[in-house]
């Protein structure tokens, strides 16, 4: 027999909720399952570690002391335990002690290592000394020893790990990743990330809060997401992946002067942009958007004839939207094989993609992983002040801040940029302007007047996240949440009160929603 304070309970695991009820049947204290955090025996006490979310999004750990017969905790605790055995066990940490305010040790020290050591996690810490290491460190490290890769750092540290590890997944499969056309193979192995950096907008879009704690509970529980990421080409050569916003023209020059700038810490991001926006410059483009909108193009091949076989990049003019072979396979054509391509020729003051799709929610753009296509955004020319305008209502997060005549959109899987009148210099062979672009912060310098982007469909590692928001709908429904509700006799009301707002917080998120300004610089 199990006690909670002084009454009798019976304790049950079923339904995806332990609940705790007294003798005559009342609900004493109901939690999710995949909220369980640790059970603990000590003697004939049983505490039960688990995790609230509060309106804000953060996670807070709570607990629950039942106690009475050695059997019966015993037993309560094993099965608790083998709930919990496909939880994290072994992680790597990869910590950059220089991100944002430098405190990304003192934060692994002081609030994720403690949470390990509760769960029982063992963990590879490794603080990196210099830029690309987590590159380096990827590239040799035994995976099949961890269950993830925890960032302990800003939004750069984790792309660099990302890259890093898809990096390391195409050449274990043998993958010719500078071809810009190639698939990769998706990395299964999630990481997790705790904010340390300056901006850590990646963070708040997984998690709703840039808390730090949070982000470890987040990472135990061991929930994931599936995301999406974009490769960069140049001149038959892999310039980088991107996981959250690319920027070409304008955020490319501005993230280039927000680097020149790094000694002032995250105050440059409220100060170099200023600068930059005032002098923006146009820049001639040709760009070749292509999407795969099967169920069209499946009906433009029936009019075109079945046995088609076009090289590599051949296009039709006859079409108005054209189509394109993406492989030069004889024989039938499949939806698969063909993409439409739109074109568009200006000038524009930046090109940025998102992997990470803003979709409008409840009256706010908030962030949608795993989507079918990326979106790119293409600024024409336009006043300053209908710029600052547009870029204000991004920052706020309004979903109507692309609906400007000099903004085009466009849902793509790929899309080509040529600059049209950039030269490459005889001698050193690169552009003879500079031309950036931001890929998740970082800077990268264009040698050659033209670049690909293509999108590869959550091809990222599994992130974690513990909240899936289509199970929390669908736990709405689940009786003891209901009972919760109604009754009176609940001894344990920080368990009904919190449960009872999880959901509904979860989808009151908006608020929490990081600023897209801070993404795209
Ligand atoms: N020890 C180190 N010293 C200097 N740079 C490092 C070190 N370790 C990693 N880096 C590199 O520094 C870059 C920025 O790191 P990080 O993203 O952690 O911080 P941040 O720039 O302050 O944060 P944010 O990206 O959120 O703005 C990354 O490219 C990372 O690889």
């Amino acid at each position: 027999m199990l006690y909670l304070n002084d009454n009798r309970v019976n304790v049950s695991l079923e339904g995806g909720v332990m609940t705790v009820a007294s003798e005559e049947n009342n609900l004493l204290a109901s939690i999710e399952i995949r909220y369980l955090l640790k059970s603990v025996l000590e003697r004939t006490n049983l505490t039960v570690h688990y995790v609230i979310q509060k309106k804000n999004m953060n996670l807070k750990v709570k607990t629950l002391v039942l106690h009475g017969d050695d059997e019966d905790a015993q037993m309560l605790h094993s099965d608790i335990e083998h709930i919990l055995k496909d939880r994290p066990r072994r992680l790597l940490v990869i910590i950059n002690p220089n991100s944002g305010k430098r405190k990304g040790m003192k934060i692994y020290q002081k609030i994720a290592a403690p949470l390990f050591q509760l769960c029982g996690v063992k963990a590879d810490v490794i603080v990196t000394r210099k830029q690309k290491e987590p590159t380096d460190i990827l590239k040799n490290y035994n995976l099949s020893n961890i269950d993830g890769i925890v960032t302990v750092g800003g939004d750069g540290l984790y792309c660099e790990c990302m890259n890093g590890l898809i990096a390391r997944v195409q050449k274990d499969n043998n993958v010719n990743v500078n071809c810009h056309n190639t698939d990769i193979v998706s990395a299964s192995l999630p990481i997790g990330i705790i904010p340390a950096g300056s901006g850590n907008v990646i963070v708040q879009y997984l998690h709703g809060t840039k808390c730090a704690s949070s982000a470890v509970l987040h990472i135990l529980l061991g929930g994931n997401v599936e995301s999406n990421v974009c490769s960069v080409h140049e001149g038959g050569k892999l310039l980088s992946y991107s996981a959250l916003v690319l920027g070409f023209g304008l955020f490319g020059d501005m993230m280039h002067d927000c680097e020149k700038f790094r000694w002032m810490g995250p105050l440059r991001y409220n100060v170099v942009p200023v600068a930059s926006m005032l002098k923006r410059r146009e820049i001639d483009v040709e760009i070749e958007y292509y999407s795969a909108n099967k169920d069209k193009v499946t009906k433009k091949i029936r009019g075109l004839g079945k046995q088609i076989s076009l090289p590599n990049g051949f296009m039709i003019p006859s079409c108005k939207s054209k189509i394109q072979r993406t492989k030069s396979t004889p024989g039938v054509l499949d939806s698969s094989d063909v993409q439409e391509c739109e074109k568009e020729e200006g000038r524009v003051y930046a090109v940025d993609t998102h992997a990470v799709m803003m979709k409008e929610k409840s009256g706010k753009m908030t962030p949608s992983f795993g989507q079918d296509s990326l979106m790119v955004y293409t600024t024409h020319k336009c006043t300053l002040s209908d710029h600052v305008s547009q870029l204000t209502k991004v920052k706020n997060e309004q979903p109507d801040c692309y609906d400007y005549k000099f903004v085009s959109k466009h849902e793509v899987s790929s899309y080509k940029v040529r600059l049209l009148n950039a030269t490459v210099s005889e001698n050193t062979k690169t552009l003879q302007k500079d031309f950036y672009l931001n890929c998740d912060g970082e800077v990268i310098r264009l040698t050659e007047p033209e670049f690909d982007v293509k999108l590869h469909k959550k091809a990222q590692m599994l992130k974690f996240r513990c909240v899936p928001q289509e199970e929390t709908k669908s736990l709405k429904r689940n009786v003891y949440v209901n009972k919760a509700y109604s009754l009176e006799t609940i001894q344990n009301r920080d368990v009904a009160e919190e449960r009872s707002t999880w959901s509904r917080d979860y989808f009151e998120s908006v608020n929490e929603l990081p600023k897209l300004f801070t993404t795209i610089c």
